[in-house]
């Protein structure tokens, strides 16, 4: 991996202006879809995103591979800030179709993102006329076969005369991740691109993106709401995990640090919640003290988190915690990762209404 990230995200934000309601006539509600990020992200790496609907995870993902203007903070590739190639505003090193070809997305429901009327070949053609218009047609279909073939897509000559509704969702989902790699991107956005396939396919998808991403020297951005599958992604390819809460990354690291040893107190959360990774003999209760999520509009002020933490102490509430460098690439937002401070010694935050919990049937 170079010194310099291939993208590098630097306290980025993004904030949209959410529709009020129709007798609403409050200042217009915005809407913190990503906020205060900064994550690096280098040659041959994978960054598995996760946390609930609406956390962020797709804006952040877009808005690292530059398909969506970040409102606040900055987004580079190879130290070109995105925005100003796009703007051609100061210096501009690296032309703004560069970026765009090497940055590149697959959605989660392919079949929309595949045009009907094209056969499988036209939709991998018009990659290869757009970026290298002086390949030989010959050359063309000599490069889509060899991709077929890697994706396992044979008999190659015939899925390349197929339309996308001759294909299953797997083979829909292998030419759109074919389409993406015909433009040599350094960087490919997997937006859920395995919620959509059936249970048994979805580690055979994950297999090849982590085949391809070897052979053609790709990083990959993976959104998923799975903490497993993107253990399992993150894991092989010797990547990360970044949990997000409500627009903030509250932590990311090595995924056997996240699953094992998470830090975050949401993060345990998460991981209560996948069937998969509970440990023996974890509660059955979920470890937080409410189960509501908070308003994305109007966030919790201090850690985003307080308002459900078992462990929020009343210094959560009035400040937002830095993020702390536990080392290995581990980073995470949280007052407990800091011995000094004064966290440690203000009150645990009590709530008005407890949450209502199972009564015990011992008592
Ligand atoms: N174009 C937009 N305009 C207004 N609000 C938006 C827009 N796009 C996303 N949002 C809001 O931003 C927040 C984050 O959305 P985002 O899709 O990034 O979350 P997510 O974690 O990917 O969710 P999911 O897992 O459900 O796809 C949500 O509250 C969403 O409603």
């Amino acid at each position: 991996m170079s010194d310099e990230p291939l993208v590098s995200l630097e306290n980025a934000e993004v904030h949209f202006e959410a529709e009020s309601g129709l007798f609403d006539f409050s200042d217009t509600d915005v809407v913190r879809a990503v906020d205060g990020v900064s994550l690096d992200i280098g040659e041959q790496d994978v960054v598995a995103l996760v946390g609930e609907s609406g956390c962020g995870k797709t804006t952040l993902g877009k808005t690292a591979i530059g398909l969506q203007r970040p409102t606040g903070g900055s987004v580079n590739y190879r130290g070109q800030d995105i925005w100003d190639a796009k703007d051609g505003s100061g210096d501009v090193d690296i032309p703004y179709n560069e970026i765009r070809r090497s940055l590149q997305i697959i959605h989660q429901d392919p079949g929309s993102s595949l045009n009907p009327n094209r056969k499988v070949l036209g939709t991998l053609e018009a990659p290869l006329k757009r970026w290298q218009p002086d390949m030989s047609s010959g050359d063309r279909r000599r490069e889509i076969v060899k991709m077929l073939e890697a994706v396992g897509m044979t008999p190659a000559a015939d899925y390349a005369g197929r339309y996308p509704h001759q294909l299953s969702g797997g083979e829909q989902q292998r030419i759109a991740l074919i389409r993406a790699l015909l433009m040599d991107p350094d960087l490919i956005l997997a937006d859920e691109a395995i919620s959509a396939l059936d249970v048994s396919l979805r580690v055979d998808m994950m297999d090849l993106m982590l085949e391809l991403q070897g052979q053609f020297n790709t990083s990959f951005v993976f959104v998923s709401h799975d903490l497993a599958n993107a253990r399992y992604l993150a894991s092989h390819a010797g990547g990360r995990i970044g949990v997000m809460y409500l627009g903030e990354l509250i932590e990311v690291g090595p995924p056997e640090q996240i699953i094992n040893d998470p830090q975050h107190p949401y993060t345990k959360v998460l991981r209560w919640a996948t069937p998969d990774l509970r440990t023996v003999g974890e509660a059955e209760e979920p470890p937080v003290r409410n189960i509501d999520i908070p308003d994305p509009k109007n966030p919790p002020s201090g850690c985003r988190f307080h308002t459900r933490c078992p462990e929020a102490r009343d210094a959560c509430m009035g400040q937002s915690p830095e993020s702390y460098d536990l080392g290995s690439g581990h980073r995470v937002r949280c007052f407990r990762s800091d011995d000094d401070h004064d966290y440690w010694s203000s009150p645990p935050v009590t709530d008005d209404e407890p949450t209502p919990r199972t009564p015990d049937p011992s008592t």
